[in-house]
C-alpha cells in the first residue's frame, strides 16, 4: 500500500523571471510533477520531503478573494500557504485564521521568523514589517478556500465533483459512490471519515472534510491522477469553518440531520443552518438530492441554485424504493419499480442506496447500468460489520453508530431482522470532549432497544470515563436499569458480552466502527472492536 502524506502531493515547476516569479493562469495549468510516494514515517523523519515544489504568484492567488488592502509587493512568488505557525517555511504566505482555541492573528512575528514573505489578516497589527505583503480581507477563512484553490490551479473545476452532508450516511454514501463509479469505468477519488482514496490507492484521513489546503492539494493529486470524479463527505464544521470554500461542486446530497455535534453548533438550529449552508452556496447547474423522508429535507434546498432532486423509502420522490425483504444477508428491493438484490443490511442502507442511484442517474448514467451495478455495492468497514462466531452460533456486529439516532437506526434494523428468540446484547459507550446531551439518550435506546447492555468507554479523551458512563445511565428507566451492566475497559467489557452470549445470541458493539484506537487522555492506544471480538470468541471456547 502507498501511503501519501496529505501534506505533500503536487510540485509544480514554473519558470521564474528575475528572481521574482511571473506566471499567468495557463502557465499554472501546466505540467504536474509528482514527488516519489513516501511512506509516513518517511515524512516525520525528514520534514523537508513535506516541501512543495510550487510557486504561484500573491495577485495571481488573490483573484477570487474580497482583499481591502494590500501593503507591498503583490507579485511576490509564494511558494506555500500555511494556516500554523509552527509550520511556516520560507517563502509561505501564512493565513491568520481566528479558531476556536486561539486567534492566529496572534502568531504574525513567528510567521515572519519562519520566514513567511505574506500574511493575509483581517485587521492590520499596529506595526507593520517592511519585510511582509499584508493582505487584509473581511474573513481569512474564506479567503484561505480561493487561495488554497488558486494554489492548487482549481483542482475541483477540472472533475466532477459531488459531496455528501449529513448526520448519519456520508461515509456509507461516498463509499458506494466510490465504488459504483469506478466499477462503471470512471477514475475516481474519495474524501471520507475512514480514509481518503485515489483508485486503489489509500491516504489516511484525519478529518471527515480536510482543511483547504489539504483538500484542494488532495484534489490536485486526484486530477493529476486522471480522476474524473470524486466523492466527498462534506461536515457541518467544514462548512463552518469554510473548507469548502473556493470548491465547486457538481452535486450536494443530504442524507438526514438529528442531534449531534451541539457542543460545536451551539443549538440545532444552528447546527442544521450549517447543513444548509452547503446547498445554498451549490452553483446553478449543479444538482441537490435530498432525502424527503428527512422533515428538514426540503429546508435544505429553500435557498439552492442548484436543481433539485428527491428520494424517499416513504412517500412519492424521483427516485424510491421499497423493501420486499431484509435478511442479516441483505436486501430484496423494489427501486424505481424494478427488483434487485443488495448485499447490504438494514433500512437505512435503502435509504443510501437511493442517493447513490439517483446521484449517478443525474449525472447522466443509463439506469439500468445503475442498477445492475447497486447489487454488487458492499458496505464500508465497521458499517454492520458481521463477525461471526461459527461454532458457537453468535453473530457480533460492530457499527460506528455513536449518535442516539444512528444507535436507534441500528437497532432497530436489528429488531426488524432478528427471531425474537435470540437475545440483544449491545456493548456502548460516549466520547469524551463532544456533546454531552447525547450520552443519557444514547443509553436510553439502547437499554429499550436491548435484552442486555454493557456500557464502557469510547474515546474517553481528557475526561474520566466512570463519569461519562455514569451521565450515561443517568439516561435509563428504572425499569430498564436491571439490564445494564458497566465495564470501563472496552476489552472487559466485549468479553463479558461473549462470555454471557449464548446461541443464536445477537451482540452489537456500537460507536467506534472502523476506528483502531482508544483515545485517552491525548494518547491513542491500538484498539479494534473487530479484533477484540474475534479474540473473545476464540478464548471462549
Ligand atoms: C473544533 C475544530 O473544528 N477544530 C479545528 C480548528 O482548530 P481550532 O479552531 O482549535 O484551532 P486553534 O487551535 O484555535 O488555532 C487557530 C489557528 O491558529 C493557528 N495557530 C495555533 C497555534 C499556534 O501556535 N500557531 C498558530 O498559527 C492554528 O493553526 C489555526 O489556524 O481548525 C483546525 C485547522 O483547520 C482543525 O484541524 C481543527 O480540527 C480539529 C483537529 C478537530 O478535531 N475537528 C473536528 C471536531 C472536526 O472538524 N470534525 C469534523 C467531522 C465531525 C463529524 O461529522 O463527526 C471534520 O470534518 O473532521
Ligand atoms: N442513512 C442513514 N441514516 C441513519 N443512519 C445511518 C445511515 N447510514 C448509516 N447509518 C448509521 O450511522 C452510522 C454512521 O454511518 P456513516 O459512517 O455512513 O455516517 P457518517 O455521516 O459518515 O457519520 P460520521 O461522520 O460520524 O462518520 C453507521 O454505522 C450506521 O449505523
Amino acid at each position: 500500500m502507498i501511503v501519501w502524506d496529505c501534506n505533500v502531493w503536487v510540485s509544480r515547476k514554473l519558470p521564474l523571471t528575475g528572481g521574482l516569479l511571473r506566471t499567468s493562469s495557463a502557465q499554472a495549468a501546466q505540467s504536474y510533477q509528482f514527488p516519489r510516494t513516501f511512506g509516513a514515517d518517511s515524512c516525520t523523519q525528514n520534514p523537508r520531503l513535506y516541501k512543495v515544489e510550487r510557486k504561484v504568484l500573491l495577485t495571481d492567488l488573490l483573484k477570487n478573494v474580497e482583499v481591502r488592502t494590500l501593503t507591498g509587493d503583490g507579485d511576490v512568488a509564494v511558494n506555500s500557504v500555511v494556516t500554523d505557525s509552527r509550520k511556516v517555511s520560507p517563502g509561505c504566505l501564512f493565513v491568520a485564521v481566528k479558531g476556536t482555541q486561539v486567534d492566529g492573528h496572534a502568531f504574525l512575528t513567528q510567521a515572519e521568523t519562519g520566514g513567511a514573505i505574506g500574511v493575509v489578516v483581517e485587521n492590520l497589527p499596529d506595526a507593520l514589517s517592511p519585510g511582509l505583503v499584508y493582505v487584509v480581507v473581511p474573513d481569512s477563512a474564506v479567503a484561505l478556500g480561493h487561495i488554497a484553490a488558486a494554489f492548487f490551479d482549481h483542482p475541483s473545476e477540472k472533475l466532477k465533483l459531488v459531496g455528501v452532508t449529513g448526520t448519519n450516511g456520508k461515509t456509507s454514501v461516498v463509499t458506494f459512490l466510490f465504488q459504483l463509479f469506478r466499477n462503471l469505468g470512471y477514475r475516481c477519488g474519495m474524501i471520507s471519515t475512514v480514509q481518503n482514496q485515489i483508485e486503489e490507492e489509500v491516504i489516511p484521513s484525519t478529518h471527515t472534510t480536510p482543511e483547504a489546503v489539504v483538500l484542494q492539494g488532495l484534489l490536485a493529486r486526484m486530477v493529476a491522477a486522471g480522476c474524473s470524479y470524486v466523492f466527498m463527505e462534506v461536515s457541518s464544521h467544514a462548512v463552518v469553518q469554510h473548507r469548502i470554500e473556493g470548491l465547486r461542486f457538481a452535486a450536494g446530497i443530504f442524507t438526514n440531520i438529528t442531534h449531534d455535534h451541539l457542543d460545536f453548533h451551539g443549538t440545532f438550529d444552528h447546527y442544521i443552518a450549517a447543513k444548509k449552508g452547503f446547498f445554498d452556496a451549490l452553483p446553478a447547474g449543479a444538482y441537490a438530492l435530498v432525502n424527503a423522508d428527512d422533515r428538514r429535507g426540503s429546508v435544505m434546498v429553500q435557498n439552492t441554485k442548484a436543481e433539485v432532486h428527491t428520494y424517499s423509502i416513504r412517500s412519492m420522490a424521483d427516485f424510491r424504493a421499497k423493501i420486499l425483504a431484509s435478511t442479516f444477508q441483505g436486501l430484496q428491493l423494489l427501486v424505481n419499480d424494478r427488483e434487485l438484490w443488495v448485499r447490504l443490511i438494514g433500512a437505512f442502507n435503502v435509504s443510501n442506496l437511493l442517493a447513490v442511484y439517483g446521484i449517478a442517474v443525474l449525472l447522466g448514467e443509463e439506469e439500468e447500468n445503475v442498477l445492475t451495478e447497486l447489487s454488487a455495492l458492499t458496505p464500508p468497514p465497521g458499517r454492520f460489520e458481521v463477525v461471526r462466531d461459527e461454532v458457537a452460533d453468535i453473530t457480533a456486529i460492530v457499527d460506528y453508530a455513536h449518535t442516539p439516532d444512528a444507535l436507534e437506526n441500528v437497532l432497530s434494523t436489528i429488531s426488524q431482522i432478528r427471531n425474537y428468540n435470540e437475545r440483544v446484547i449491545t456493548v456502548v459507550g460516549c466520547g469524551g470532549n463532544r456533546d454531552a446531551t447525547k450520552r443519557p439518550r444514547m443509553a436510553a435506546i439502547a437499554a429499550k432497544m436491548s435484552d442486555r447492555v454493557i456500557f464502557t468507554s469510547d474515546n474517553s479523551r481528557n475526561e474520566e470515563p466512570e463519569e461519562i458512563i455514569r451521565q450515561m445511565r443517568a439516561g435509563v428507566s428504572a425499569a430498564d436499569y436491571r439490564k445494564t451492566s458497566a465495564f470501563v475497559d472496552r476489552k472487559e467489557a466485549i468479553r463479558q458480552a461473549v462470555s454471557e452470549a449464548g446461541k443464536g445470541d445477537i451482540i452489537l458493539i456500537a460507536g467506534k466502527g472502523h476506528e483502531t484506537y482508544q483515545e485517552v487522555r491525548g494518547q491513542r492506544f491500538h484498539f479494534d472492536d473487530r479484533e477484540e471480538v474475534r479474540e473473545a470468541f476464540a478464548v471462549s471456547r
